[in-house]
């Protein structure tokens, strides 16, 4: 969808705008345009071309193998569970061929991200929204634009944390009712039921990856952006003088990050889809690429929907018993069909 193009409702009226107090103005897809679809965007490619380039000299032999394996039997090799992950025109083909299936059946339902702080619902995002043609939303972002760009740490700050939480909902809100959307949620939307309710009428996925993993990630971002990190935290940036080392930061991350999980698993484990982000191989310290990551996800998402599908049309394969007997029903014809006066207070 271009950036400029207005979101319709399922009901195909389009956003209404100027509304005091509500989000409708600022909801235009704001990054779904930062990627191409996986198999053709030139970011994406050329990286992987150059990287696949060094793998495939060094694996050439080898790679024969793994394609052949991964024909025979899935993929499950003892030395990568998935080598499509390592071998981007494999993953390309298994990409396409899986979107392929489920944008027939998806037919515009919503595509909700949760997890926590670092498990990589923007990234993922907006590459997913490309891929399906979807539009892109990240409710943090979205806050952010409202507050004269504002970062989440100042709203934080100045506002608190409840008044941030009533802006993410008001959002969630707003955008459930569109269609075609990828929202990536910001780490604490599952807390509040009222969202549920909401993400449920699309399909909620959580991006779920072990703590020390997340901890990596948000602190090489910076730990200052995320405030629920932040707080208590030395202010000094690792590696400043009198500072925390990044070792440091990062093992503090860690601990917030575990005690936040424990508080809010509950909450996670009524998404629709739990997709993992363990990385194998050279992707150990950094998590599954992200495209492998998205490809994890459509399987899930697709596994669910066609599995709706089945036992739908499961619903539909039932038989009357005694259907013919139907026609011998009598029916009572109704006083004005007869044409004969209503009963009284019947008029
Ligand atoms: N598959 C991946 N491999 C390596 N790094 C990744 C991957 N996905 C995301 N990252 C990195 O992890 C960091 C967090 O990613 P991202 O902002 O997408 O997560 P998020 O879930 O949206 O986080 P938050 O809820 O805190 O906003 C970023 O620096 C991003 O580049
Ligand atoms: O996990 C959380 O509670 C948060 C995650 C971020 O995405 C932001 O929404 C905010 O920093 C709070």
């Amino acid at each position: 969808m271009a950036a400029t193009q207005k979101l319709r409702k399922s009901s195909g009226a389009p956003v209404a705008s100027g509304q005091s107090s509500s989000y409708a103005a600022l909801l235009r897809p704001v990054a779904a345009q930062r990627f191409a679809p996986f198999t053709a965007s030139p970011r994406i490619v050329a990286p992987l071309n150059t990287w696949r380039q060094r793998v495939d000299a060094r694996r050439a032999p080898v790679l024969v193998v793994v394609r052949a394996a991964a024909d025979a039997n899935d993929g499950r090799t003892p030395d990568h569970p998935y080598p499509w992950e390592e071998d981007f025109d494999l993953l390309g083909d298994k990409v396409k061929e899986v979107t392929d299936e489920l944008a027939k059946d998806l037919k515009g339902c919503n595509i909700w991200l949760v997890g926590m702080m670092g498990s990589g619902k923007s990234t993922v995002g907006k590459m997913l929204a490309n891929t399906l043609k979807y539009a892109f939303f990240d409710t943090d972002s979205v806050i952010e634009l409202a507050h004269d760009k504002r970062p989440v740490s100042s709203i934080f700050a100045e506002e608190g944390q409840d008044y941030f939480r009533q802006c993410e909902s008001q959002i969630v809100k707003e955008l459930s009712p569109y269609r075609n959307l990828v929202i990536a949620t910001g780490g604490g939307a599952v807390l509040r039921p009222e969202n549920w309710g909401y993400m449920q009428m699309g399909i909620v996925c959580w991006l779920h990856g072990d703590t020390a993993l997340l901890a990596r990630r948000v602190a090489k971002d910076g730990i200052e952006k995320r405030p629920l990190l932040a707080d208590g935290l030395p202010a000094a940036a690792a590696g400043a003088e009198g500072g925390p080392s990044a070792a440091e930061l990062e093992a503090a991350a860690k601990s917030k990050l575990d005690s936040l999980l424990e508080q809010r698993r509950k909450y996670y484990e009524n998404a629709d889809v739990v997709v993992p982000l363990e990385g194998f191989g050279r992707d150990a310290e950094s998590g599954a690429p992200t495209a492998a990551v998205m490809y994890r996800l459509l399987t899930a998402v697709n596994e669910k929907v066609q599995a709706k599908k089945r036992e739908q049309a499961e619903r539909m394969n039932f038989r009357i018993e005694g259907a013919e007997q139907l026609k011998n029903m009598r029916t009572m014809e109704s006083p004005a069909a007869r044409g004969a006066e209503p009963l009284e207070g019947q008029a």
